[in-house]
């Protein structure tokens, strides 16, 4: 809906309550470097909505699921801006990506094509054996370890990366389809995640951007291109394959982006027939947006059900009920575990991946809460904050996953209720959800299927969080597998191929 203006008279509300900070500086200095638990404490002082003005900007956060839904329902199109700090701006072509494009028709259409097209179920379809035989090798490599401590965050990332990888430019690499995908990946991929989350003094007055006084700009650009090169050699393996190919099976991901339309109503400057830059947008968020957030979330699942046997004994009965002890697991098996996915939205509401969800930013001044919220501002939603309310959950702080199972459709990923929302709601909610989800119960189902899993002998599990854009398990979960199914063969490198 279109949204007047506020005119800046003496009858706008007021802005939002909040601490007082310093002349000039603002909050900066008492931010501190985990902005999760920062909001949540000034949540207790300053109740559902607060503004910290920092530097030259002014960030609103939301604790409350009534003003959240005001904001990704109600005044849905006008919080549907982004205003990407100056390392997501690098790093997102210019936020020429989807994640970080700013609301209007260069957004719409990369955002149409990437839900209609990539992540369609047809499309996914098509690319299933690719990220089963991923995921199927990763249990083949964890036999080979059986007994012996297993860092399972670092395998959960492993696992997603070589599947996004694959399902990315399988066909196009022939045999060993990314599996290998080296350690630099993963080492480019931590240092972006570092800049994302570090508090760059450029941001907040960017008047001193010019200086980068602490390199994010330069080391962003570095990342960057470290990316580009990596997406340069993704395309023009999958454009010869391309050349060689003419039937539409087993189609990868790349594929079908190579085949698609980038036509937007504001792009009249861009080389016709280059989709280069659109192609790389898309990538970026999948492989930058789409492996993170998935693996943190396998390695809390894991830590969750080590730590409560009951829920972990009640995981195997159903695996070893739906899919039996003399078979795999298949990706139409996972409708069918009901209380694995509750187990992985109990996960997700306790320890969600992006706790702020992405900051929104409102095109022009308006009025939520009852207080204005000027242009400009970075919105927050604190979900972490939302999920454990005791005004809200019963027992908040336990981790509970039959409070999914009473009522499955109240609490949906689809972000019909903004009491819950690991994956946002609206217009800007995740884009990639649908492979999201079946990454999550396929890997988890593999894992838990083929192996039981305990902790190291004299082991005690802590739950703290680390600070940074996704939130990760601080200290690492070690458990060792132990082979579950009764036929050997299934944990060969020979069934994963098939
Ligand atoms: C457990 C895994 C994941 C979680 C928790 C997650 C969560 C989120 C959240 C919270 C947002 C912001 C929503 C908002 O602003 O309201 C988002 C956006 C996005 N995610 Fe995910 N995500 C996950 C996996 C993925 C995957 C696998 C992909 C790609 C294949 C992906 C692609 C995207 C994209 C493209 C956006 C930007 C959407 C837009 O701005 O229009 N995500 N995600």
């Amino acid at each position: 809906a279109f949204l007047k203006p506020l005119s800046r008279d003496a009858k706008s509300p007021s802005l939002p309550p909040g601490p007082r900070g310093l002349p000039v500086l603002g909050y900066l200095p008492f931010l501190g470097d985990n902005l999760q638990s920062k909001f949540s404490e000034l949540a207790d002082v300053y109740g559902p909505i607060y503004k910290l003005k920092l530097g030259r900007k002014v960030y609103v956060v939301v604790n409350s699921p009534v003003i959240a839904k005001e904001i990704v329902r109600e005044q849905d199109s006008n919080f549907s801006h982004r205003r990407p700090n100056i390392a997501s701006f690098i790093l997102s072509y210019r936020g020429r990506d989807i994640a970080f494009s700013n609301y209007g028709p260069y957004w719409r259409m990369m955002r149409k094509l990437f839900v209609k097209e990539i992540m369609s179920g047809q499309s996914l379809n098509a690319c299933y054996d690719l990220r089963r035989s991923a995921v199927r090798k990763s249990v083949a490599e964890v036999w080979e370890m059986a007994g012996l401590s297993v860092d399972v965050g670092k395998l959960a990332l492993q696992v997603m990366i070589n599947a996004m990888i694959s399902m990315l430019w399988g066909n196009s690499n022939g045999e060993d389809s990314g599996a290998n995908v080296d350690s630099e990946f993963k080492l480019v991929m931590k240092k972006l995640m570092e800049l994302l989350a570090k508090p760059n003094v450029s941001d907040f007055f960017p008047v001193l951007s010019w200086f980068d006084l602490q390199g994010v700009q330069k080391q962003a650009r570095e990342v960057n291109s470290w990316f580009d090169r990596f997406h340069d050699s993704l395309i023009r393996a999958a454009t010869d394959e391309g050349k060689r190919r003419s039937s539409d099976k087993g189609k990868d991901l790349l594929q079908v982006m190579l085949q698609l339309d980038f036509k937007s109503e504001e792009d009249l400057t861009r080389t016709p027939g280059n989709n280069n830059q659109e192609i790389k947008g898309m990538l970026q968020d999948i492989v930058v947006g789409g492996t993170d957030t998935t693996a943190t979330t396998i390695e809390w699942v894991m830590a969750e059900l080590l730590q409560h046997q009951y829920v972990m004994q009640s995981v195997r009965e159903e695996l070893t009920e739906v899919i039996g002890i003399d078979s795999m697991v298949e990706e139409y098996h996972l409708p069918k575990l009901k209380y694995l996915k509750a187990v992985v939205k109990e996960t997700m509401r306790l320890h969600p991946p992006l706790p702020l969800l992405v900051p929104r930013t409102p095109d022009c001044s308006c009025v939520v809460g009852g207080y204005t919220i000027p242009k400009g501002s970075m919105v927050f939603l604190n979900m972490a904050y939302i999920h454990t309310d005791p005004k809200l959950w019963t027992n908040p702080k336990d981790f509970m996953p039959e409070r999914f199972l009473k009522e499955p459709d109240k609490f949906e990923f689809s972000g019909n209720n903004s009491v819950y929302l690991p994956f946002g709601s609206g217009r800007r909610i995740c884009a990639g959800l649908p492979l999201a989800e079946k990454m999550l119960m396929f890997v988890l189902a593999n894992f838990l299927h083929s192996f039981d899993w305990e902790l190291p002998e004299g082991t005690t599990l802590e739950f703290s969080a680390d600070l940074g854009i996704v939130s990760r398990k601080r200290t690492p979960l070690e458990a060792i597998p132990r082979p579950r199914l009764v036929n050997q063969e299934f944990y060969s490198a020979r069934v994963a191929a098939k």
